[in-house]
């Protein structure tokens, strides 16, 4: 089927397996995943390792073929004509393009080249790139010089030479210390703006998704769990976080727990030693009658706090698991499975 007008990335049910290797059975990585992504936005895929994010990239940018569904990249069939979709596309990869021994605008001026610019083409779009991320005074020096952050800005800035419609982004800014990482989400926003680009972006960092998507799908077993803004995915879990921390030497957690369980407001209450947590539809509303609550039970308050819902809270909704307990658990089998490859 052909995406909806004004789509610059569609797919739907893709289905891919991987061979197991040595007697073991299929990997399914891709069990009927699709989404759609409007002309200009970034649209994020976050999952937990082995979700099947990269697979689906892998697909789109066609590296690689889907064993069924479709998939649309600026309107092109990418099983059809794969080499029109490669001149639409930049590819930013997780793992550095650069030569290490090059300079910076060296690297850039030989991806231009390689895409079939022309040399001062290629010079005059390198230098607009080099400035666009900050790179200008760096531009003559080996990249082997460059911090993690310079690097994969240079990696980004690659990607972008041959003015792409669709910039894939597998995992910017995994790697990156928290400085670096915050720069280059300053960076991919100005850049989304300055070039009018269409980005899919896959994370397993959730404040990332959250940052820099405007729209993202959530991945688990290779398919979409739910879609939306950042903003919608959070409300639609009805209502804020409310944690309050007893005081060390207040009256007893089992008071406490009574004493805001009256309180018609709150739903979900419920205690962990000396800290409280409830949900509420308006949680700057309801704190003061908890707190009230709780001074009229005679109950001492450390702290107390209000917090919208997560998209970690969002994961848990949908997929029955944290997603932090997720990464573990991914983090875990990988471990397993490269202890089992040694030992055989
Ligand atoms: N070439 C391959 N051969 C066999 N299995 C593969 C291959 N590539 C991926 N897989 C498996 O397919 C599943 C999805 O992997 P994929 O790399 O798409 O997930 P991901 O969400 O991108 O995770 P990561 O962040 O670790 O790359 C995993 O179970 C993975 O082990």
């Amino acid at each position: 089927m052909a995406p909806t007008t004004g789509s610059a990335l569609a797919a739907e049910h893709l289905v891919k397996s991987y061979s197991g290797g040595r007697g073991k059975p299929p990997v399914r990585a891709l069990d009927g995943l699709g989404f759609e992504a409007a002309s200009g936005t970034v649209f994020g895929l976050l999952g937990p390792n082995g979700a099947g994010k990269s697979t689906t990239m892998k697909i789109l940018s066609t590296l690689a073929r889907a064993d069924s569904g479709t998939a649309f990249v600026a309107g092109i069939d990418v099983a059809r004509h794969p080499a029109r979709v490669r001149r639409a596309i930049g590819f930013v990869a997780q793992k550095p393009v650069s030569d290490p021994m090059g300079t910076g605008v060296e690297n850039l001026v030989l991806a231009g080249r390689l895409q079939g610019m022309r040399a001062g083409e290629a010079k005059a779009r390198a230098a607009e790139l080099l400035d666009r991320f900050g790179l200008t005074e760096h531009a003559r020096r080996q990249v082997k010089t460059y911090s993690g952050g310079m690097a994969r800005k240079l990696d980004v800035a690659i990607g972008l030479m041959h003015r792409p419609q669709v910039l894939f982004l597998d995992e910017p800014t995994t790697g990156l210390d928290p400085e670096a990482r915050a720069e280059l989400w300053l960076e991919l926003d100005r850049m989304t703006a300055a070039e009018n680009l269409t980005v899919l972006l896959t994370t397993h960092y959730l404040d990332e998704a959250d940052r820099l998507a405007d729209r993202l799908a959530i991945v688990d077993h290779g398919h979409v769990v739910t879609e939306g803004t950042p903003d919608e995915l959070k409300s639609g879990l009805r209502g804020d976080a409310i944690v309050v921390e007893l005081a060390a030497d207040g009256a007893d957690p089992f008071t406490a727990l009574g004493a805001v369980q009256r309180v018609d407001a709150l739903r979900e209450v419920g205690g962990d030693g000396r800290t409280l947590r409830a949900r509420a539809d308006d949680g700057a509303a309801t704190l003061p009658l908890a707190l009230a609550a709780l001074e009229a039970a005679g109950v001492a308050v450390a702290s107390a706090t209000v917090a919208r819902p997560s998209l970690d809270d969002v994961y848990l909704r949908h997929t029955g698991r944290t997603f932090t307990r997720a990464q573990e658990s991914a983090s875990l089998q990988t471990g397993a499975e490269q202890l089992v490859e040694s030992a055989s």
